[in-house]
C-alpha cells in the first residue's frame, strides 16, 4: 500500500462521477440512477426492497399489500438511486404506458421470479421482456433474482435454478441474443443472499470498480487480510471487495457486525450539523469525518471495522496470527487505502460535480 499512494483511474471516456450519485447510464442532471424490480404478482419484489433498504423484519413482509401502481422510492446513501416497484400483472410494452419513460437510462432490471411457485408463465414474460428491450435498450443489464428459495431442499433448488437458466438462454438464443447481458442469482429475504445478489447488482455499475478491487487487493496484501469489504452501510451492501474468493459465510459474519455498529451508533450516534459556510461532505474520501476504528475476535476471526465516512465502512476479516500486534500496521494502511480512494474520486471533481 505504501507504493500505491496514487491509484490509476482506469482509462474511460467518461469523467469518474457516480460517486456523486449518478451511475453512468443514469441521465445527465437526474442525478438518480433506477433500479426496476419486475416480476409476477407476489413473487417478492416489495418485501426486497422493504427488507433491503428499509430494513423490515422479513417475517414482516407477510403482512405486505399488493402494489397497484408503479412505487418510486429514492435511496441516499453512498450513491443516491432510485428503486421502482412495477406491479406484476400489467404489460408495461402496451401502448398506454410510456416506454420510454420506464426503461430509458435505468440502471439494471431485476426480475423477480418465485421458485415456490409454477415459473413457466414468469419465464414466459421474463423472456418477452429481455426480447423487447434486447432490440431497443441492448445495453441494459437484466438480474434475474430466482427468489424465495429458502423453502426448497437443496436437490430442488439446484434443479430449479438450472432449469430457469436453461429456459431462458435458450429462447435468447433462439431469437440470436447468445450474449445478452442477463445473470441469475439466487434468492431469498430470509438469509443473506438478497444482500450478496444487490451487491453484484450495483458492483456492475460501479466504473472504478477494478480500481477499487485492486486497492483492497493491495491492503489484503500488505496486512495479511483474508478477506475485506467496502460496505454502504446503511444497506449493507458491499460495494467492492478483493478479488479472492468470496464466500457468504465471510460476508455474513461483516453483515452482522455491520449491525452490531448501526444499533450502537443509534443509541450513541447525534447528528452533527455542517460547519458555517462550509457544504456537508458525503463522498468517499472525507477523512475529515469523524471515524469509528474498532477491531474485535469473533470466534477464531480477528474483525477490523474503520467508518470510512458518513455512509461507508471498510470492514475486514483475518485469521488468528496475532493481527492485535500489527493494528498500527493495520491503521496506517487502511489510512492509504482512504487516502487512495480520495485520488480515485477527487474532491476537485466532487465539489464541482455536487448539486446545488
Ligand atoms: N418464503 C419466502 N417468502 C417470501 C420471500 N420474499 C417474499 N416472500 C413472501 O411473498 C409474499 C409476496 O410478497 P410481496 O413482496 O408482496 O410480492 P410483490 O411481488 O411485491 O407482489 P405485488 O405487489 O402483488 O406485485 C409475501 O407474503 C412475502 O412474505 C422469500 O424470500 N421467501
Amino acid at each position: 500500500m505504501e507504493d500505491l499512494p496514487d491509484a490509476d483511474t482506469p482509462p474511460t471516456d467518461m469523467p469518474p462521477r457516480y460517486h456523486t450519485g449518478r451511475l453512468p447510464n443514469s441521465k445527465a442532471g437526474d442525478g438518480k440512477p433506477r433500479l426496476l424490480l419486475m416480476g409476477q404478482r407476489r413473487s417478492g419484489k416489495s418485501s426486497i426492497s422493504s427488507v433491503v433498504f428499509h430494513k423490515l423484519p422479513p417475517g414482516e413482509t407477510l403482512y405486505l399489500e399488493t402494489t397497484t401502481h408503479i412505487k418510486k422510492e429514492s435511496m441516499h446513501s453512498f450513491m443516491d438511486f432510485q428503486v421502482w416497484d412495477l406491479p406484476g400483472q400489467f404489460n408495461y410494452f402496451d401502448p398506454e404506458f410510456d416506454v420510454e419513460n420506464i426503461f430509458d437510462e435505468i440502471g439494471a432490471l431485476i426480475w423477480v421470479i418465485d421458485a415456490q411457485d409454477e415459473y413457466l408463465e414468469a419465464i414466459g414474460r421474463l423472456n418477452q421482456t429481455i426480447l423487447n428491450l434486447q432490440s431497443r435498450y441492448p445495453s441494459i443489464n437484466i438480474e434475474v433474482f430466482v427468489h424465495k428459495v429458502d423453502g426448497l431442499s437443496e436437490d430442488y433448488k439446484s434443479d430449479t435454478f438450472r432449469d430457469i437458466i436453461q429456459r431462458v438462454q435458450d429462447e435468447l438464443s433462439d431469437h440470436g441474443y447468445e450474449n445478452a447481458p442477463v445473470s441469475f442469482y439466487q434468492t431469498s429475504i430470509y438469509d443473506h443472499s438478497i444482500f450478496e445478489a444487490f451487491s453484484k447488482v450495483i458492483q456492475k455499475l460501479i466504473p472504478q470498480l477494478p480500481t477499487l478491487e485492486a486497492l483492497l487487493n493491495s491492503l489484503c496484501a500488505a496486512c495479511r487480510i483474508e478477506k475485506a469489504y467496502l460496505f454502504d452501510i446503511m444497506s449493507k451492501i458491499y460495494i467492492a471487495t478483493d478479488t479472492s474468493p468470496t464466500d457468504i459465510g465471510s460476508y455474513e459474519i461483516c453483515s452482522d457486525y455491520i449491525d452490531v455498529v448501526i444499533d450502537i451508533s443509534e443509541i450513541y450516534g447525534w447528528d452533527r450539523p455542517a460547519e458555517e459556510g462550509k457544504k456537508e461532505l458525503i463522498e468517499t474520501g472525507n477523512n475529515d469525518a469523524e471515524s469509528l476504528i474498532t477491531m474485535e475476535r469473533k470466534g477464531n476471526n480477528y474483525l477490523y471495522l474503520r467508518e470510512i465516512n458518513k455512509y461507508l465502512a471498510l470492514i475486514c476479516l483475518m485469521g488468528d496470527d496475532s493481527p492485535q500486534d500489527k493494528k498500527s500496521i493495520i491503521d496506517y494502511n487502511v489510512g492509504v487505502f482512504q487516502a487512495a480512494l480520495k485520488q480515485v474520486f477527487p474532491r476537485a471533481d466532487r465539489e464541482q460535480l455536487q448539486p446545488e
